[in-house]
């Protein structure tokens, strides 16, 4: 079977008329069944906006790494902050990431919420609770295209993402390491533990995916377009309608930045399949998102970075 991963105008579930969504919710349907990505398009995010993401994500990787490191995910906690180089090991089989990163839970003031790191910088903070809250928009009406696909309320997903396990992640992979010959990966291949992510390119390719059953194919940059995957916990909810697909980063020939949101529900939220097929059982028990989640980071940080 040969494997594609489709470009989807997804403009309708942002305002379209039902049967416009019905139509798209398909078409995304189809990807998540196949390939478990696929690019949107239509999605109203302005190149500007992206262009200053791309330069505030510069700005905060140029720091020093002292400043840098005083907010490091060490520090911060809850999966928050700065991941030095090295620090992370995708592929739990091959080296450590040559990729440093920035991590950024949902925003909130309230008492015992976990609060998020900020780098000193003029706006910094706004642009990036901006760009979080457009990806949470996106995030939404992506669910609504799940859902109508999946065949349940085209609503079902809203009250399990009111305030959900959200991260945005500036990526930035150094092009001095990937000249080094170790044979390590840009980041190693695995899939996303989440419900779906939103993943911005400046540019350099590299990454590559893996349908289940095929080989590597690539995954070049479409200028205006995201990057979305299904990530494991919509597997399990979908139960194993979805697939999420395993992918990774090449080395690339030169510095390389992008920008992911990953989207999981609400830390209460019961993540219980939705069984679609007939005369099919549920694969999984229920389980809460932050049970699931806490599952998947604890085996990705687990090797003592
Ligand atoms: O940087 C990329 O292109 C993808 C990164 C990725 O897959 C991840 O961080 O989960
Ligand atoms: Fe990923």
């Amino acid at each position: 079977m040969a494997y594609d991963i489709p470009v989807i105008d997804m403009s309708s579930l942002r305002d379209g008329g039902l049967g416009d969504r019905v139509a798209t919710a398909a078409a995304i349907g189809r990807a998540c069944r196949e390939t478990g990505f696929f690019y949107i398009t239509g999605h109203g995010v302005a190149p500007a906006v992206m262009r200053g993401m791309f330069e505030a994500s510069r700005r905060f990787f140029e720091l020093p790494d002292e400043v840098k490191a005083r907010i490091s995910r060490g520090r911060i906690g809850h999966n928050r902050g700065y991941v030095g180089f090295g620090v992370e090991r995708l592929d739990t089989l091959a080296l450590p990431d040559r990729k440093e990163a920035f991590n950024i839970g949902l925003e909130s003031e309230a008492e015992g919420e976990p609060a998020n790191g900020w780098p000193d910088l003029p706006g910094w903070r706004e642009e990036m609770l901006s760009y979080f809250s457009v990806c949470l928009d996106l995030g939404a009406a992506l669910h609504r295209g799940f859902a109508l696909d999946l065949g349940v309320a085209e609503d079902f997903f809203a009250g399990k993402f009111r305030r959900p396990m959200a991260t945005l992640r500036l990526l930035h992979y150094s092009a001095l390491m990937a000249a080094e010959r170790d044979g390590a990966p840009g980041a190693g291949a695995h899939t996303d533990y989440g419900n779906v992510t939103i993943l911005a390119v400046d540019g350099v390719s590299g990454l590559q995916v893996r349908p289940r059953g095929g080989e590597w194919i690539d995954a070049p940059v479409i200028g205006g377009a995201f990057v979305c995957n299904i990530g494991d916990c919509l597997m399990r909810w979908s139960n194993d309608v979805y697939v999420s697909t395993p992918h990774r980063v090449i080395r690339p020939a030169s510095e390389r930045y992008s920008i992911a949101f990953f989207l999981d529900p609400d830390a209460d939220a019961l993540v219980e399949p939705i069984v679609t097929r007939a005369g099919e059982g549920a694969h999984y028990p229920p389980v809460t998102g932050a049970d699931y989640l806490a599952e998947r980071l604890a085996a990705t940080y687990g090797h003592g970075g």
